[in-house]
């Protein structure tokens, strides 16, 4: 089977061709001041060091993430290797960019065994860039960014965050009947379950959900998606036609006006709506910053990829979430891997503790406005971008 980073590697030679054939237009002189590239791409690197061109990796997730996959490259040779592996142990290590000792439990499953290697074959490569730029922003991050600007050997490190895409709605708008409903109730009083993209629970999964929305009596506004066909294996979860095939009998006839059951949802519109109070995420880093942006506290339900950490970032390190279960794991490439299931108790009790904790509620409010000034002129993200642009300039000059 082809890795991921060799499918990206198999385009190097298309991009070689535009880049050459750039440089060799008569008159043209330095005309490209560098390569930006995603953090999955890092094999351009050498592309772009063929022309002498620097790199800028694009890092869509945190800084915290970001210094433990540092972290990771010092880990392959060294005895907390087999701590790291150890999950179901309560082992913690020290991570450079978190404060506190990391659990174990909360490492995400990439960086268990052959998914290490991948891991530190793309940050090994990732370290030779010029500088990192990163969606986050001073005032969330001050650990974490200062950590890894403490490291001289590395790229230099540009937080530009939070970038967000609050325009389109990610292909769907609000729907009248879901606006008109939001519109009536109290502000900050609707709990709104999203778990990004790729995210869709079993059946017994969502039954349990069910259970515990309806005994915390709270109002709520729940994105349910059907998970992929097993037998299809990896895929994205769809929309179900009537998502009463999957909930419990008379769900829907007992939650009338107390709550919604949508598809896929307008997550930006909808946290931007008065009425919503809090945010049940699976801690995918562009709903914290989205969720941030509006000053929605979260409850931290991470499902695959880095959310693990991002939920004990937020819930530990920043104090910005609650905890339905910070080191739970689902496993998006083998929909036939054994369930584990999140107890209707466990859920009632994260949304509960949500709805109520005044002084997270405050912090993500304070945290909204530290977010929309770091990117506003004079923030400390605006500052970050003229720096990296002065640095583009700086290669072409
Ligand atoms: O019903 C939905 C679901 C998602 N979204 C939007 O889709 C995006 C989801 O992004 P994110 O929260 O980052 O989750 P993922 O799509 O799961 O993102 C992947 O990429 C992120 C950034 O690298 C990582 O932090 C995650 O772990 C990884 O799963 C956000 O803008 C949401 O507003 C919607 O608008 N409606």
């Amino acid at each position: 089977m082809t890795s991921f980073d060799e499918f990206i590697n198999r385009h190097c030679k298309y991009v070689r061709n535009v880049v050459a054939d750039m440089m060799s237009q008569p008159g043209s002189g330095r005309v490209v001041a560098g390569f930006v590239i995603d953090m999955f791409c890092t094999g351009m690197i050498d592309v772009a060091n063929e022309f002498n061109i620097p790199t800028y990796v694009f890092f869509t997730s945190n800084a915290a993430f970001l210094g433990f996959q540092m972290h990771m490259l010092s880990l392959r040779d060294d005895r907390d290797r087999d701590l790291a592996e150890s999950t179901d142990s309560d082992a913690t290590i020290p991570v450079p960019s978190f404060v506190n000792p990391v659990p174990t439990k909360v490492f995400p499953s990439m960086v268990k065994s052959e998914g290490l290697d991948f891991v530190t074959r793309i940050v090994g490569k990732m370290r030779e860039a010029k500088a990192i730029v990163v969606n986050t922003f001073l005032e969330l991050e001050t650990h974490a960014i200062e950590s890894l600007s403490c490291d001289s050997s590395g790229p230099f490190v540009y937080p530009v965050g939070p970038l967000l895409n609050l325009e389109d709605g990610a292909g769907k708008q609000l729907d009248d009947e879901v606006k008109r409903w939001l519109d009536g109730q109290p502000p900050s009083s609707v709990v709104f379950l999203c778990f990004g993209s790729m995210g869709s629970f079993e059946e017994v999964q969502v039954k349990e959900i069910a259970y515990a929305l309806e005994r915390s009596g709270h109002r709520f506004l729940w994105s349910l998606r059907r998970p992929p066909l097993a037998e299809k294996g990896f895929g994205n979860p769809s929309d179900y036609e009537d998502p009463r095939v999957v909930l419990p009998e008379g769900f829907m006839d007992r939650t009338v006006g107390i709550g919604k059951v949508i598809g896929w949802a307008p997550q930006v519109a909808l946290l931007a709506h008065r009425a919503i109070g809090g945010f049940v995420s699976h801690c995918g880093w562009n709903s914290v910053l989205e969720s941030l942006w509006f000053g929605v506290p979260i409850a931290a339900w991470p499902m695959y990829a880095e959310q693990q950490l991002n939920a004990f970032a937020m819930v530990v390190e920043l104090g910005l979430a609650v905890e339905i279960k910070m080191d739970y794991k689902k496993d998006m490439f083998n929909p036939k891997a054994e369930i584990e299931l999140v107890t209707a108790d466990e859920i009632e009790g994260g949304i509960r503790r949500l709805m109520a904790d005044e002084t997270i509620r405050t912090r993500a409010k304070e945290m909204s406005e530290k977010s929309r000034a770091a990117v506003a002129e004079g923030g400390s993200s605006y500052a970050s971008v003229g720096s990296l642009i002065e640095d583009f300039m700086r290669n072409i000059s």
